[in-house]
């Protein structure tokens, strides 16, 4: 692996179910690095594998076969304190329905990363009033999630993924709960956030539109990369035409 990749996936393989049960294999071999400020896409109909791929990067499950090495740890060999540690330093997350914590303000749970790690309180508040500042999200900070549209609630979820600055962004389907308008408005903040930060950023989405905002996607089909597209310099409106072109040959 070479020093400006920060994903690198090989022969990934995953097999739900015991050897004397049915299986499923949902992932036949993957092979596909993501470099350091890369802005990637996954692709693929529904139960093509795009989520159990994640959960393999994010060691939220382990794979049957393969290796996947993240900012240069082979989280495949990692077990225990070894993988809490390397969730809550190297991969933020936002996920399709926030995942706020609603007991806690929005400051409260930005700085969750950082209070798991035992950040002092000033350092804490700092980095949480940077990243307000870039997400234009300072004014929301005391409200609570109830208190917060779905657009302002994805925003402090972004916030809260990238606070302690980690190697990658992953998002699964971030903008599938927002209307058009806050979808666009997030696209463009992970766009900021990739461009700005120079933070790579890994996105599962089904939508054409979503991931007509990557520099690069991957489309897998029946648990394999089946094309790749990348944007060049193209823009994205040219790119969305071109996604939509290429699912529809895809999915035949
Ligand atoms: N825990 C599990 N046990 C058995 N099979 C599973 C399990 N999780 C997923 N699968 C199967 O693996 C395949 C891939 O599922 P996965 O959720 O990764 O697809 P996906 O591309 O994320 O789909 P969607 O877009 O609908 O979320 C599917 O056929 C699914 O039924």
């Amino acid at each position: 692996m070479t020093t400006n990749t920060v994903v690198s996936v090989s022969d990934l393989e995953k097999t739900y179910g015991k050897p004397n049960e049915r299986q499923y294999t949902a992932l036949k071999g993957l092979n596909f690095t993501v470099a350091a400020g890369e802005f990637v896409g996954i692709m693929g109909a529904s139960g093509s594998g795009k989520t159990t791929l994640l959960n393999m990067l994010s060691t939220l499950d382990t794979p049957t076969k393969g290796n996947v090495v993240v900012n240069g740890h082979d989280v495949t060999q990692m077990r225990g304190n070894q993988l809490a540690d390397f969730r809550a330093q190297e991969v933020g997350f936002i996920f399709q329905d926030f995942n706020l914590l609603e007991s806690l303000t929005a400051e409260e749970n930005i700085g969750l990363p950082l209070a798991l790690k035992g950040t002092p309180s000033k350092v804490m508040d700092q980095a949480i009033h940077e990243v307000a500042e870039t997400l234009s999200i300072a004014d929301l900070l005391q409200k609570y999630p109830a208190e917060l549209s779905g657009g302002q609630k994805q925003r402090v979820a972004a916030a809260r993924a990238i606070v302690h600055h980690p190697a990658i962004l992953m998002g699964d389907e971030p903008t599938g709960a927002l209307d058009s308008t806050s979808a666009r408005e997030l696209l463009d903040l992970l766009t900021t956030i990739n461009e700005r930060q120079q933070m790579s950023v890994l996105l599962v989405t089904h939508d054409p539109f979503s991931a007509s905002f990557c520099q690069r996607i991957l489309f897998i089909k029946d648990g394999q990369i089946g094309s790749e597209l990348r944007r060049g310099d193209q823009d994205r409106r040219e790119f969305y035409q071109q996604v939509l072109n290429e699912l529809g040959t895809f999915n035949e």
